[in-house]
């Protein structure tokens, strides 16, 4: 349960983030409360993956300060790597490996005790359990989306940013995908996710944050 004095979430102070002359994010105020989870909106080009890419560590904002999990992004950046996962439109995958020895590769990287059976477990779940032998190189859209949250899974983060995790899911997919964040916010972890479809979003998400080109507005 979250207490009122407990750290938020996450907490952007005024940030901005600029792409050579452009303003992909434009001094952003924003604090989600310990507990709970963020839908992102906004059309395409408003800012959504900026913002979780500055939330994942991976960009560093042009002014202003980003807190995750009551650490700086910026100069905590290698330890707040440990906490945090984002399943994105890059999969970062071996193509020629089939599918669990992707997991297996990232299963002892990650130091786990039994890489072979937590990858298989993770297949299972995420219903790629009779291609787990094929390479993933022949997988689909749909399926690199499942492997991707397999992997998301095996880290095991606290904060989960979700980049359009529905995309290119057929329907049974995204019902599947709705049961994994469900059960993802049910172990107790924070997940920020950027959709379009908006229903879902609002279906497992307790706020929400919509941007217009890079600003904040209310939807
Ligand atoms: N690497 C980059 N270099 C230059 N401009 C970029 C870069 N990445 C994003 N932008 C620009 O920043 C703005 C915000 O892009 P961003 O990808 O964050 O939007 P988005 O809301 O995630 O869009 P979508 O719904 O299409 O995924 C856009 O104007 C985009 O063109």
């Amino acid at each position: 349960m979250a207490s009122l004095s407990a750290a938020p979430a996450l907490a952007l102070h005024d940030v901005s983030k600029r792409y050579g002359r452009r303003w992909a994010l434009a001094r952003l105020t924003y604090a989600l409360p310990s507990g709970r989870s963020l839908l992102l909106t906004g059309h395409n080009g408003s800012g959504k993956t900026t913002l979780l890419r500055l939330l994942a560590t991976a960009l560093s904002p042009t002014a202003g300060r980003v807190e995750v999990l009551g650490r700086d992004a910026v100069t905590d950046r290698d330890d707040l790597r440990r906490d945090v996962a984002l399943l994105s439109h890059a999969s970062f995958l071996y193509e020629d490996l089939t599918a669990h020895q992707n997991l297996v590769v990232l299963a002892r990287l990650l130091g786990h005790p039994s890489p072979k059976d937590i990858a298989g477990s993770l297949l299972t779940r995420v219903g790629l359990g009779k291609r787990s032998d094929n390479p993933v190189r022949g997988f689909s859209a749909g399926m690199r989306k499942r492997l991707a949250i397999a992997r998301l899974l095996m880290k095991a983060p606290t904060l989960a940013l979700l980049d359009e995790p529905f995309g290119e899911l057929d329907p049974a997919g995204i019902h599947e995908m709705e049961a994994l964040i469900a059960e993802l916010k049910a172990t107790g972890v924070t997940v920020v996710l950027a959709t379009h479809l908006i229903e879902q979003g609002l279906s497992l998400c307790e706020e929400r944050l919509h941007l217009e080109d890079g600003r904040a507005v209310s939807a």
